[in-house]
């Protein structure tokens, strides 16, 4: 390749510097003060910088009893922090080892408090219990969405019906692979996102709908990778301004209108099934007879419009889809990295269920299994911090004070990878799990991935059915290894919406009796 001369620049006069004095000079002192400005310069840096300076300082003396961190810069906060160390994890860890278990940030002016550790979390978040849960809508639909998933039988034998022809589908979508190399991410995210669709809006995508679905998830998929930057944006608005779309708000806003269309089409379907048939199949349709008998009966309930379900089930698919996906991903390359614990698995399910599709009821008898599950939990942490909350009135937490209307967020990877509850954090040992004793709850061991307190995963009930029937009819079925001719996929993660291993090849191999 021919290279391209960079254009010379002529320099300009040096006014400022006598640097052909120092060069001819054989004295070291008057070589160094020639590199300093003059005086006159000097006198106006100091000027020009001063207010700069002075507001730095007093940036960084923190209030009194607030929580330790690194200094900050004017306007940004500590963002810049972020660019230094692109993992968030390791950023993280370090600011812990630093600071220690309470520390903050700041991103723009806002303070961010970070929680570390089992104790700390429960106190913040159970304990006092006193983060702000975003009023009587957020619970008026938190109650009634967990009220329908109880009657629709989630968590009992009554969902799978729901689920179990899903499962099927995988299974056989995988069989057709014959063996061959594939990425298991899409294979799982299109099933998860399947299974959330026929609980929410019993709908069936059917061969044909595949590119709508498929649409969907991409549009998914863009609106969380740029989710962390519409934070950014949130607490630092000034950044909105720079010119071009680098925050690319313009591609979330048209992702974002894709998502609720297509929403509001699926709600009118319910609708017009609900007038003729009068039947209440799915939680869009409870929903939509809350509403209807609110009008009929005149209540005022704000809480509950058209509106607002858009938006719940959006939030539904959204937090349902990736991460029950991304578990199963995790427990699959483990298992792919251990082939020990895989055998003993598979030992485990043909022993118990002798070629029988596995059901809910099967549970009791398949420990190792859900041991393995909760360690692709653990090790996956596949949601390294929890939702961001507000106090609505001042915390003390290790003798910190943590204002009100401040952010704060608990660091469950802290937990999960914590050597004092899980010694050796980083190996994959289901067995850690299958030593519990029955009354001890996962909580307290410190296995938190739907995290604990008031505002806790809403469905967390729906994913362990989900994993434990989709773990257990693939591995009944298949057995895991990475292809030979590939690289071994770093088991770091790449954080961003979610944990997730970055991508790599799986192959399922049909097992011989099955
Ligand atoms: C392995 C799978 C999953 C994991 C690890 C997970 C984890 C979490 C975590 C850590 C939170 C934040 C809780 C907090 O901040 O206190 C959360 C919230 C939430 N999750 Fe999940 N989740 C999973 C599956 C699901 C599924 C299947 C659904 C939907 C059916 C769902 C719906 C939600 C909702 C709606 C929230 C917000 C709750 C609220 O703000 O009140 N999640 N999840």
């Amino acid at each position: 390749m021919a290279k391209r001369s960079l254009p010379v620049q002529a320099k300009p006069p040096s006014t400022t510097y006598n640097s052909q004095l120092a060069c001819k000079s054989s004295s070291g002192l008057y070589q160094l003060s020639s590199l300093l400005p003059s005086l006159e310069v000097l006198v106006a840096i100091l000027v020009g910088l001063t207010p700069l300076a002075a507001t730095s300082i007093l940036i960084n003396v923190r209030p009194y009893l607030i929580p330790p961190g690194p200094r900050r810069l004017p306007f940004l906060g500590n963002l810049h922090e972020f660019l230094k160390k692109p993992c968030i994890l390791e950023l993280a860890s370090e600011l812990r080892v630093r600071y220690g278990d309470v520390y903050s940030l700041y991103l723009g002016n806002k303070l961010i408090v970070v929680v570390n550790g089992l104790d700390l979390i429960k106190e913040a978040f159970v304990t006092q219990g006193v983060i702000n849960t975003n009023g009587k809508l957020w619970r008026d639909n938190r109650r009634f969405i967990m009220h329908t998933f109880r009657d629709f039988g989630v968590g009992q034998d009554a969902l799978e019906n729901t689920v179990v022809p899903e499962i099927a589908r995988l299974v056989q979508t995988v069989r057709d692979l014959d063996g061959a190399a594939f990425d298991p991410c899409n294979d799982l995210r299109f099933t998860t996102a399947r299974l959330i669709f026929k609980v929410i809006l019993s709908k069936q995508f059917e061969e044909e709908e595949t590119a709508d679905l498929e649409i969907f998830i991409t549009a998914v998929d863009s609106v969380l990778q740029t989710f962390g930057m519409l934070s950014v944006l949130h607490f630092v608005p000034l950044l909105k301004f720079l010119p071009g779309d680098i925050f690319n708000l313009n591609k979330i806003e048209s992702k974002d209108a894709i998502l609720r269309e297509f929403m509001q089409e699926q709600i009118q379907r319910r609708a017009r099934y609900l007038a003729t048939t009068g039947d209440i199949e799915c939680l869009a349709d409870n929903y939509l007879d809350k509403i209807q008998r609110n009008q009929y009966n005149g209540t005022e309930m704000p809480a509950f419009d058209v509106e607002n379900l858009v938006q719940i089930l959006l939030e539904l698919v959204v937090a349902g889809t990736d991460t029950t996906a991304t578990t199963l991903l995790w427990l699959f390359l483990y298992l792919a990295i251990n082939p020990e614990e895989q055998e003993l698995l598979h030992r485990e399910i043909d022993y118990q269920l002798d070629g029988a599709f596995p059901m809910l009821k099967d549970r009791p008898r398949l420990p190792r299994l859900d041991a393995a599950i909760l360690e692709a939990h653990r090790l996956g942490a596949v949601v390294p911090f929890a939702v961001a909350r507000s106090p609505n009135k001042d915390l003390t937490l290790a003798g910190f004070r943590v204002p009100r209307g401040c952010i704060v967020v608990p660091s469950l990877a802290s937990v999960l990878m914590d050597p004092e509850l899980f010694p050796e954090p980083s190996v994959f040992k289901p067995s850690r799990f299958l030593e519990r004793k029955h009354n001890i709850k996962l909580r307290d061991l410190g296995l938190i991935p739907f995290n604990i307190g008031k505002r806790n995963c809403l469905g967390e009930t729906l994913a362990r059915v989900e994993l434990f029937l989709v773990a257990a009819a693939m591995l009944q079925k298949f057995r895991f290894v990475l292809p030979d001719d590939e690289p071994h996929p770093s088991l770091k993660g790449v954080v961003g919406a979610t944990r997730m291993p970055p991508p790599f090849k799986l192959q399922a191999i049909p097992r011989p009796s099955f």
